[in-house]
């Protein structure tokens, strides 16, 4: 029996003293390996749903090993290059996805850190007791069969590997949240007025991410799927990523390894309790992009739509998650937006419906 509302996957983050199983997350596969389990506390947690997964053809045996957290990796111009004259291929009119941003609504909030590619942040995109709502998720213990705990690292495809020069990964513990929890309406909600044009069913399962202080963290990577990954089951290919601070955090920025803020230094985004994080891991392009870019004077608001191609993944948009300082944790909300409608699979095939939502 699955809970009714969150917890397919909860996994204990610290490294320190029990693993019960571990697995890696290897964008939609999930990957395993046992090891002897300490006694612990949350051993009960652990279910047998794992057969579901297997079932699923999500189990393999492989495993990545190694934790390097975000390797100081220099800006790469030549990466950036290659990208900006790919880049100047992709006229807004030969583009065929359209991304509409509703900044109507929203225009005191939104803030350009990043105009091309585009990469915009909405402080209080949702208040401190929404944010709290949601971080309750994570302490509310599954009932026995309906979640279990895992460790998940994650690392980038092969093909990712390739464009971005290095592998990923992640050390976290990460939730899945049904459409069905009451908590997560108020994000799905603000979701669907900052993109007014996107469907639900574009959506992935709501995805909680837990970092613990110092040591805990994700890697360089891209957010778009490989060409196996990102079939017509899964939505095609991942066009935004939308991600959402619950709390403030010190340390432990969103870092985009190839861009540059106005300060001309790396761009970086910090953790600020309600803040939103929206970027495209593809090509993009904006009917007024470039006269609105020359113009200082021109209102934010004459930013148009962004136009996407979901066929090429913008490279200039790796980035990692730094870890938070030793003494914090930092905790995310995060909704990737497909092309198309995406089939949600983690909690087992039609387990988790979209029209669970109820918005
Ligand atoms: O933790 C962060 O700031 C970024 C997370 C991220 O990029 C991801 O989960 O894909
Ligand atoms: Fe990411």
């Amino acid at each position: 029996m699955l809970h009714p509302y969150h917890y397919h996957a909860a996994l204990l983050a610290s490294s320190q003293s029990y693993h019960c199983l571990e697995y890696a997350i290897d964008k939609r596969r999930l990957v395993s390996s046992e090891h002897k389990c300490p006694k612990s506390t949350l051993s009960n947690h652990i279910s047998d749903d794992v057969d579901l997964w297997k079932a699923d053809g999500l189990l393999s045996n492989e495993w990545a090993s190694s934790l390097p957290l975000p390797e100081n990796a220099l800006y790469d111009e030549s990466l950036a290059d290659r990208s900006r004259i790919a880049m100047n291929g992709a006229h807004p009119a030969a583009l065929e996805g359209r991304c509409r941003i509703n900044f109507q609504a929203l225009s005191d909030q939104i803030q350009w850190l990043h105009i091309d590619p585009p990469v915009l942040s909405v402080d209080n995109f949702m208040s401190d007791n929404e944010c709290d709502e949601i971080l309750k998720l994570q302490d509310v213990s599954p009932p026995p069969g309906s979640g279990r705990v895992i460790r998940i690292e994650s690392r980038v495809s092969d093909s990712n590997n390739e464009r971005s020069g290095t592998t990923a990964v992640r050390s976290s513990t990460t939730w899945y949240v049904r459409f069905g929890a009451p908590a997560v309406k108020p994000l799905l909600r603000a979701l669907l007025q900052l993109l007014p044009d996107v469907k639900l069913e574009q959506c992935e399962e709501v995805q909680l991410v837990r970092y613990q202080g110092g040591c805990q963290g994700f890697g360089w990577h891209e957010d778009t799927l490989g060409v196996n990954e990102a079939t017509l089951e899964a939505g095609g290919q991942r066009i935004a990523t939308l991600l959402i601070y619950l709390n403030d955090c010190e340390n432990g920025r969103t870092l985009f390894r190839d861009l540059r803020g106005e300060d001309n230094q790396r761009l970086g985004v910090s953790p600020r309790k309600g803040r939103a994080l929206l970027f495209f891991p593809c090509i993009t392009g904006s009917t007024i992009l470039g006269e609105a870019a020359a113009r200082a004077d021109l209102p934010r608001t004459t930013f148009g739509d962004v136009y996407f191609d979901q066929t090429r993944a913008d490279h200039r948009t790796v980035h990692a998650g730094e870890p938070p300082g030793n003494n914090e944790q930092k905790n995310i909300a995060q909704i990737w937006i497909h092309s198309l409608e995406h089939s949600p699979r983690v909690f087992g095939r039609g387990l988790n419906r979209h029209d669970e939502a109820s918005l």
